[in-house]
């Protein structure tokens, strides 16, 4: 019997902007068909709903605790999902019945790996019943109660995209996903796989908008481009405890804070954390065992125009190339949607989603909770 199983996944990200949604044929290991995707973006309303629960969630000391505005948005993120469901089968002239499974990421509002705790708001039972789909939701948690950072889980995907790396390019080869934090899988010439959370993403550049009233990203990296670096500034970052030692980790939100605004320009500001951004992604690539020659982007901080120009520079130096994942045959916005997809089948067949050399987890481990319409 074919393990083939059409599977969507949804992924709403640290940045808080929206949900993005991707269907995915897949048998969860090396057969990967790729299908149509879309994004959903949050209103203002909303995402500053997300905002105001960070500080909610800051006083969760039980995985199942919902404080202060958490429980209502819990519900109301859930059913933003389901509209997002909704709206994408309809597009896509799709029944119910033809989907196996939703691979449900939910929204981090809290992670604290040195606590074993990480919560995703998304009632997975809800979202079942909505949309009359199998849903798999909560796919940390398995992995830290094993010992992980509970984070990255797209590794598991990277893995099954690189059997299909274009010709030509030169390894080894590591994905980069730069969204609110960024993070990098290493896909070694003989195979090896290593993962981890590399720094901060876009989060703190759009902090740093937002603190200066000019919209919630800096569009294109155009603000970004007309400022210069502030070295003092970026070292600051640079120099965190978070990038040095052997010891890898994952990050929350809440690691890394925006610059007062009194302490540079707004152009400069912006350009500084693209920088800071970028060479983040450097440094923490310091720790593999070999120079990558390749980084493939993905996310939407390949969109900012001055994080990919420091990015190349910096690994111009190294020799390595940084290539946009949709030049590379992949779709760099839906990524992280097809890869809860691609989890999600693989929870349902049992099959790893984290690894030592990826969470820091004791042994391989599956996970995720399986709900039933
Ligand atoms: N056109 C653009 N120009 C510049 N930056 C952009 C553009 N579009 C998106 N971004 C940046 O990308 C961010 C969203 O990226 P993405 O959707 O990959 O993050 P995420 O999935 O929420 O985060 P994570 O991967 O950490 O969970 C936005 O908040 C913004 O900073
Ligand atoms: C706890 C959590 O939600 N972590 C996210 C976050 O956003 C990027 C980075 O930090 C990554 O570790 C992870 O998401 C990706 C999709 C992952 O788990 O692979």
């Amino acid at each position: 019997m074919s393990n083939l199983k059409r599977a969507i996944g949804l992924m709403s990200g640290t940045s808080m902007d929206g949900i993005d949604i991707a269907l995915l044929t897949t048998d969860g290991e090396n057969r990967v068909e790729r299908g149509p995707s879309h994004a959903m973006s949050y209103s203002d309303g909303f995402r500053a709903r997300l905002k105001a629960a960070l500080l909610d969630a800051r006083s969760i000391a039980e995985r199942a605790d919902r404080p202060g505005i958490l429980q209502r948005l819990e519900r109301d993120l859930t059913l933003l999902h389901a509209v997002a469901i909704q709206d994408f089968l309809h597009e896509y002239g799709l029944k119910p019945e033809e989907i196996d499974v939703i691979g449900f990421h939910g929204q981090t509002v809290l992670h604290r790996p040195q606590e074993a705790l990480t919560v995703q708001l998304g009632d997975g039972a809800l979202l079942a019943s909505e949309t009359r789909i199998p849903v798999i939701y909560d796919m940390r948690a398995e992995d830290m109660r094993n010992g992980g950072e509970g984070a990255p889980l797209i590794p598991a995907y990277h893995t099954a995209l690189s059997a299909n790396l274009p010709i030509g390019l030169e390894g080894p080869v590591v994905f980069v996903n730069i969204g609110g934090i960024s993070n990098l899988t290493y896909v070694g010439e003989d195979g090896a796989l290593i993962a981890y959370d590399s720094g901060p993403g876009n989060m703190l550049i759009d902090q740093w908008m937002e603190l200066h009233e000019q919209g919630s990203f800096d569009a294109g990296g155009a603000v970004a481009m007309s400022g210069h670096v502030v070295g003092n500034i970026a070292n600051r970052y640079l120099d965190h405890e978070f990038f040095k030692g052997n010891r890898r980790r994952s990050l929350d939100r809440g690691d890394f804070t925006v610059p007062a605004r009194e302490e540079m320009s707004m152009v400069n500001g912006a350009r500084t954390l693209a920088f800071v951004s970028a060479a983040a992604i450097l440094r923490s690539a310091s720790h593999l065992p070999a120079t990558p020659r390749t980084y493939i982007v993905s996310g939407g901080g390949r969109k900012n125009q001055a994080i990919m120009a420091e990015f190349s520079a910096l690994a111009q130096c190294d020799d390595a190339r940084v290539i946009d994942a949709d030049n590379a045959g992949f779709d760099g916005d839906a990524m992280e949607a097809e890869a809860w997809a691609y989890l999600a089948v693989r929870s349902l067949r049992g099959l790893p989603l984290t690894y030592p050399s990826t969470t820091g987890c004791d042994r391989s481990v599956s996970g995720g909770v399986l709900v039933a319409p």
